[in-house]
C-alpha cells in the first residue's frame, strides 16, 4: 500500500505513511459524524414511539445532555487527530517534495533542460507542489475516508430496510460513473489549461529577461500583442476546462438528488401499504439528505483528483528522468584530458562533434580554435560531463568520465565560461563559491590576483556589497574578473576557459593574462579563444571545423600549414589594423 501510494501520488515513503495515517483518522472522523444522527434517532425512538402509542413520557434530558457532550468530545478528538495527521505532515511533505525535485534537477543532464523551459520547471516546483498540498490535505484523505464511511452506513440502511436502502443508494454508482467515465475529457481540458497558463508565465519571464532588447528594438507593441494572445488563450482554456469539469460534475450531482425523490416515492408507498413505520421512513429521509451531501463531495473530489493527477504526472516525469550516474569516489593517474573518437549530437541526426580525438596534457595549455559553431564550447562542456558523449570516450587521467558522478568530477575542474553566472549575494560570497571553506583572506587574495580590487574598492560596502540578480550592477568585464577570481580560489587541477578575456579592455586583459598564467601552472588547461593572439603561446592547438578536427599542432607548426588557423590569424591581424575613420 505504501509503495503504491508513493508511486501513484509521487510521495516520499514518509509522505505515503502519513497519508495512510491521515486516511485512517479521516475514516474515524467521518464515522464520528454518524453519532449525532444516531443520538437524535435514538431520542426520537425513545420519546416519540411511546407518545405515538398514547403514553405520557418525561424525556430523559440529563441523560441526553451527557450523551451529547460525550459525542462532542469524541468528535473533537477524532477531528483533532485527523487534523494533526493530515495538515502538518502535508506541508512537511510539500517541502520534501520541492527539495527532492530540486535535487533531482541538479543531477539531470543538461539535455533535459533543453527540452523543458524554465517557467515550466518553476511551475512544477512551485504551483504544482502547492496544488498538491491542497489535494493531499483537503481531497484525497477525505475522499477515501468518505468511501470507507459509506460502507457501514450502506450496510446499516440495507439491513434496516433493503427496499428503502436501495432507493437511497442506487443513484451513487450511476452518478460516480458519470464523473469517473469522463476522466479522459476532464484530464485533456485540464492539461490544455495548464499548458496555456505556463505559456503565459513563459512569455512574462521572457519579457523580463529581454526587456533591454524589447526597448532598444522598439518591440514593445509586438511583445504585448503576443502576450495578449497568450492571455486570451489561457482565459479560453480556463473557461473551457471549468465548463467541461463542472458540466460532468453537476450532471452527477443532479443525478444524486434523484435519490431523494426515489426514497420519497418508495417510502410513501411502503408507509401507505403499512410495510414501514413512519419513524423508519423519517430515518431514511434524514440519512438520505446527509449522505447526498457527502457523496456530492466525493464526486467533487474525484474531479479534483483527476486534476491533481495531471500535476503528479508532471512530477513523476521529472522523477523518472535518467540521471547521470557515476561513482562518487574515483582515482586518476594524473589529469590529462583525453578525447578518444568522441562524437556528440544535441538532437538526433544533427551531429555537432564527429570522431574528435586529442589529448589536453597536464601542465600544458591546449587551445580549441575554429569558426563560430564549430563545436568548441560543446567539446569543453563534454570534458566536464555536462552531457555524455554519443560515441567514443573522454578520460580524465585514464578514467572514463562517464563512470564518474558529475558533481564529484567537477571538484577537479575550475571553469570560466562566456556566460558568467553570479548570485544575488555579496561580492565575497560570490567569489567564495569557488571554494566554500576559503577564508576571507583567501577570497581577497584571489580577487586581487584576478584584478578585481580596483572595482571592488569603489563599491559602497566593498566585499560586502550585494551585486543584484546575476551581478546586474556590474559591468561585463567586472563579472568576468569575478568569475576568474572564483576559478583562482578553487585551484582545481583542470581549468576550462571559454573566451575568458572577451569582455576586458587591453590593460585589464594583460593583467588577467598574467593572473591566468599563474592559475594554469602545472594544470591541464583547455582554452577556447576567438582571438588568435590569446592562444599564440599555447602548447597545442586543436582546430575544429563543423565538428571535425582539421588541424592539430603547435602555433608555429600550424602557421606553416595552409589551413583554418593561419587564415584566422591573418584575418584577425587585418581586422586589428582596421579602424573607424
Ligand atoms: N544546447 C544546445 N542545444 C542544441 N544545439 C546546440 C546547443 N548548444 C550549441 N548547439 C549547437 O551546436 C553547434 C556547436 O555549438 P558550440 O557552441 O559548441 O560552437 P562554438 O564553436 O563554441 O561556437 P562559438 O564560437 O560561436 O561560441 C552549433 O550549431 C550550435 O547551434
Amino acid at each position: 500500500m505504501t509503495k503504491w501510494l508513493c508511486r501513484k501520488f509521487a510521495l516520499s515513503e514518509q509522505g505515503a505513511k502519513n497519508l495512510e495515517k491521515g486516511i485512517f483518522w479521516s475514516v474515524f472522523a467521518y464515522l464520528s459524524l454518524i453519532l449525532p444522527m444516531g443520538v437524535f434517532l435514538q431520542f426520537l425512538f425513545e420519546v416519540l414511539t411511546p407518545v405515538l402509542s398514547g403514553e405520557t413520557v418525561t424525556p430523559p434530558l440529563v441523560k441526553y445532555l451527557i450523551i451529547c457532550v460525550a459525542v462532542l468530545v469524541v468528535m473533537v478528538i477524532f477531528h483533532w487527530l485527523q487534523y494533526g495527521s493530515i495538515y502538518i505532515p502535508v506541508y512537511a511533505e510539500s517541502a520534501t517534495r520541492r527539495v527532492t525535485l530540486a535535487e533531482k534537477l541538479r543531477k539531470l543532464p543538461l539535455s533535459f533542460f533543453g527540452q523543458r523551459d524554465l517557467s515550466d520547471l518553476t511551475s512544477t516546483i512551485m504551483s504544482d507542489c502547492e496544488s498538491l498540498e491542497h489535494a493531499f490535505s483537503h481531497i484525497i484523505p477525505q475522499f477515501i475516508g468518505t468511501l470507507v464511511f459509506m460502507l457501514p452506513i450502506s450496510i446499516g440502511l440495507l439491513v434496516m430496510n433493503w427496499k428503502l436502502g436501495l432507493a437511497v443508494l442506487w443513484v451513487f454508482p450511476v452518478a460516480l460513473a458519470i464523473v469517473a467515465l469522463t476522466k479522459k475529457w476532464q484530464t485533456a481540458a485540464g492539461k490544455k489549461q495548464l499548458k496555456a497558463k505556463i505559456a503565459v508565465a513563459d512569455s512574462i519571464q521572457e519579457g523580463l529577461e529581454t526587456v533591454r532588447e524589447i526597448k532598444s528594438y522598439n518591440l514593445k507593441e509586438e511583445y504585448l500583442a503576443k502576450l495578449d494572445e497568450k492571455l486570451d488563450i489561457a482565459e479560453k482554456e480556463q473557461i473551457h476546462s471549468e465548463l467541461v469539469i463542472d458540466a460532468f460534475l453537476v450532471a452527477g450531482q443532479m443525478f444524486l438528488r434523484l435519490g431523494l425523490a426515489s426514497v420519497i416515492l418508495i417510502g410513501n408507498g411502503l408507509v401507505i401499504g403499512g410495510n414501514v413505520d413512519i419513524l423508519t421512513y423519517f430515518t431514511f429521509l434524514l440519512a438520505a439528505s446527509k449522505i447526498y451531501d457527502l457523496l456530492s463531495l466525493v464526486l467533487t473530489n474525484v474531479s479534483e483528483i483527476y486534476h491533481a493527477k495531471i500535476q503528479i504526472d508532471r512530477m513523476n516525469e521529472i522523477e523518472e528522468q535518467p540521471v547521470l550516474e557515476g561513482a562518487s569516489e574515483f582515482t586518476t593517474n594524473g589529469y590529462d584530458v583525453e578525447f578518444d573518437h568522441v562524437s556528440f549530437a544535441y538532437n538526433e541526426n544533427e551531429p555537432v562533434l564527429k570522431d574528435v580525438s586529442f589529448t589536453a596534457k597536464q601542465g600544458e595549455v591546449t587551445a580549441l580554435v575554429g569558426p563560430s559553431g564549430s563545436g568548441k564550447s560543446t567539446a569543453a562542456k563534454l570534458a566536464a560531463r555536462f552531457w555524455d558523449t554519443s560515441g567514443g570516450k573522454i578520460r580524465l587521467g585514464g578514467t572514463d568520465i562517464s563512470t564518474v558522478d558529475s558533481e564529484a568530477l567537477l571538484k577537479d575542474y575550475a571553469i570560466v565560461f562566456q556566460d558568467v553566472v553570479l548570485f544575488n549575494n555579496t561580492v565575497m560570497e560570490n567569489i567564495r563559491i569557488g571554494r566554500k571553506d576559503a577564508t576571507d583572506d583567501e577570497v581577497i587574495a584571489a580577487a586581487t590576483a584576478a584584478h578585481c580590487e580596483d572595482f571592488i574598492n569603489k563599491l559602497p560596502n566593498r566585499y560586502q556589497t550585494l551585486i543584484g540578480e546575476n551581478g546586474a550592477t556590474l559591468s561585463g568585464g567586472e563579472r568576468q574578473r569575478l568569475s576568474i577570481a572564483r576559478a583562482l580560489l578553487k585551484n582545481a587541477p583542470v581549468v576550462l576557459l571559454d573566451e575568458a578575456t572577451a569582455s576586458l579592455d587591453a590593460e585589464n586583459e594583460t593583467q588577467i593574462q598574467q593572473a591566468i598564467s599563474r592559475l594554469i601552472q602545472g594544470k591541464t588547461v583547455l582554452i577556447i579563444a576567438h582571438r588568435m593572439r590569446t592562444v599564440a603561446d599555447a602548447d597545442q592547438i586543436i582546430v575544429l571545423d563543423r565538428g571535425v578536427v582539421t588541424q592539430k599542432g603547435t602555433p608555429d607548426e600550424l602557421m606553416k600549414q595552409d589551413g583554418i588557423y593561419r587564415m584566422m590569424v591573418q584575418l584577425q591581424q587585418n581586422s586589428e589594423a582596421w579602424s573607424v575613420k
